[in-house]
């Protein structure tokens, strides 16, 4: 198969071309794109010498047989038949179009991208849901567990409650002030090494209830029949409650790798994983898996998500484009971690259209961004 990386750059994408490289006789990378880190993008290019390759800032120009593409050209060769499967692991936005055109494409679509899913979702319901598009395969670690299970369920009807589980991040159990934790503290997830902004996200718990947002849609749930709890050590990722009182739950050690190659199985030319029995490596050493339920109220970034979820129409998109200014002003120093769930909450009293179309989508997002931002220079303490 044909396949290009959107977020070849990142930590995501980074993963995805290992993996995609222990199985060269059955994947053909032909386009990697990332953003603007240049010298990441030329050492992938020296390594697997795509066709093309895509950065925001470099316009067209050839490196040895690598082609460099402009905007308007990614989308043709993206949407064109040389591009037979994508990998969406890119941060921010501005890949929403393109995401939105590939989903009507033949094409398999394999997409981690939570932003993109929750800005579009309200929009192309129909087509981010697994049930009604065939070509979509969730990335993410646990919408990928959940897709597992429910996949292989002859009747879904047996399902009483969807569960997602939350790692908590460095801070579960903190107990000093918020106002205390620093970006560098932040930064150190426990059990997954992730891109900055998905990783503050997991650190206030919004990421998990920008997860419960992306599961309504990709599994066509209603934010109430899916619930969270927090599994320390990641181990556990999500499961579901039948009606007869069984748990039926995805295990496997925190690395995205075994995500990615699980999700590549079935284009395999020859069905053979590089790793036979690593039962005694992988999980062998588990002494411990905690457990705690509900998710602390210290962390109201989720519950906050969640009342996004409850709104619906404009909310998700616009608590998405919120959360981003807080976590760049965190970043930045001009926000303190409390002060994230604040804002979030202030920006929440907003009054947010539904969206007609995608631009819309896009524009409540922006001003999902904006007033949050306002909201931090109100708070005095921004940088940006
Ligand atoms: N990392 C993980 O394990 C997981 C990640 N995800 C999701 O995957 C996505 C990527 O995560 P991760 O790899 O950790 O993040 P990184 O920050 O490490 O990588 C982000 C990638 O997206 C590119 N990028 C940055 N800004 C933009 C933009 N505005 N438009 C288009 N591309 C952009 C970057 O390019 P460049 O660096 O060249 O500027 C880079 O290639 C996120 O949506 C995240 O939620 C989901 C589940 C797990
Ligand atoms: C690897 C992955 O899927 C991340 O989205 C992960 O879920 C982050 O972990 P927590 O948000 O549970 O800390
Ligand atoms: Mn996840």
């Amino acid at each position: 198969m044909k396949v290009a990386i959107l977020g070849s750059t990142g930590f995501l994408g980074t993963q995805i071309l290992e993996v995609l490289s222990e199985y060269s006789d059955s994947f053909e990378i032909c386009l990697l794109s990332g953003f603007k880190n240049y010298r990441k993008l030329r050492e992938q290019i020296d390594a697997y010498h795509p066709d093309y390759a895509f950065l925001k800032e470099v316009e067209e120009e050839k490196i040895n047989n690598t082609v460099f593409l402009s905007e308007e050209k990614l989308r043709e060769v993206l949407f064109s038949s040389k591009i037979e499967g994508v990998f969406i692991a890119s941060a921010g936005l501005d890949f929403l179009d393109i995401f939105a055109g590939l989903l009507s494409l033949p094409k398999t679509l394999w997409v981690a991208s939570k932003e993109l899913m929750i800005v579009a979702g309200e929009i192309l319901k129909s087509k981010i849901s697994v049930f009604a598009n065939q070509n979509l395969i969730p990335l993410d670690s646990e919408h990928y567990a959940l897709w597992s299970i429910l996949k292989g369920m002859q009747d879904p009807g047996r399902v009483e409650k969807v569960y997602l589980t939350a790692s908590g991040g460095p801070f579960y159990e903190w107990r000093g002030s918020f106002e205390d934790i620093t970006p560098e503290m932040t930064l150190a997830h426990p059990n997954w090494k992730m891109g900055d902004k998905i990783t503050v996200d997991s650190a206030t718990l919004v990421n998990k209830g920008l997860e419960v947002i992306e599961a309504c849609y990709l599994f066509e749930l209603s934010y109430h029949q899916i619930d969270v709890f927090v599994q320390r050590e990641s181990y556990l990722h999500a499961g579901v409650r039948l009606k007869d009182g069984m748990y039926h739950m995805v295990m496997f050690p925190p690395d995205m790798r075994k995500v990615i190659r699980a999700s590549l199985y079935p284009f395999l030319k020859k069905k053979t994983l590089p790793c036979p029995d690593l039962f005694a490596q992988e999980l062998g050493g588990v002494r411990t898996l905690s457990f705690d339920y509900p998710v602390s109220e210290r962390f109201q970034g989720f519950y906050l998500a969640l009342e996004a979820a409850r709104k619906g129409g404009g909310y998700p998109a616009f608590f998405c484009g919120a959360d981003q200014a807080c976590v760049e002003a965190f970043l930045n120093r001009g926000l303190s971690f409390g002060e994230i769930a604040v804002v979030l909450e202030e920006c929440l009293q907003a009054r947010v259209p539904n969206p007609s179309n995608l631009q819309e989508a896009f524009e409540i997002y922006q001003r999902g961004y904006h007033l949050a931002k306002e909201r931090i220079v109100v708070r005095g303490r921004s940088q940006c």
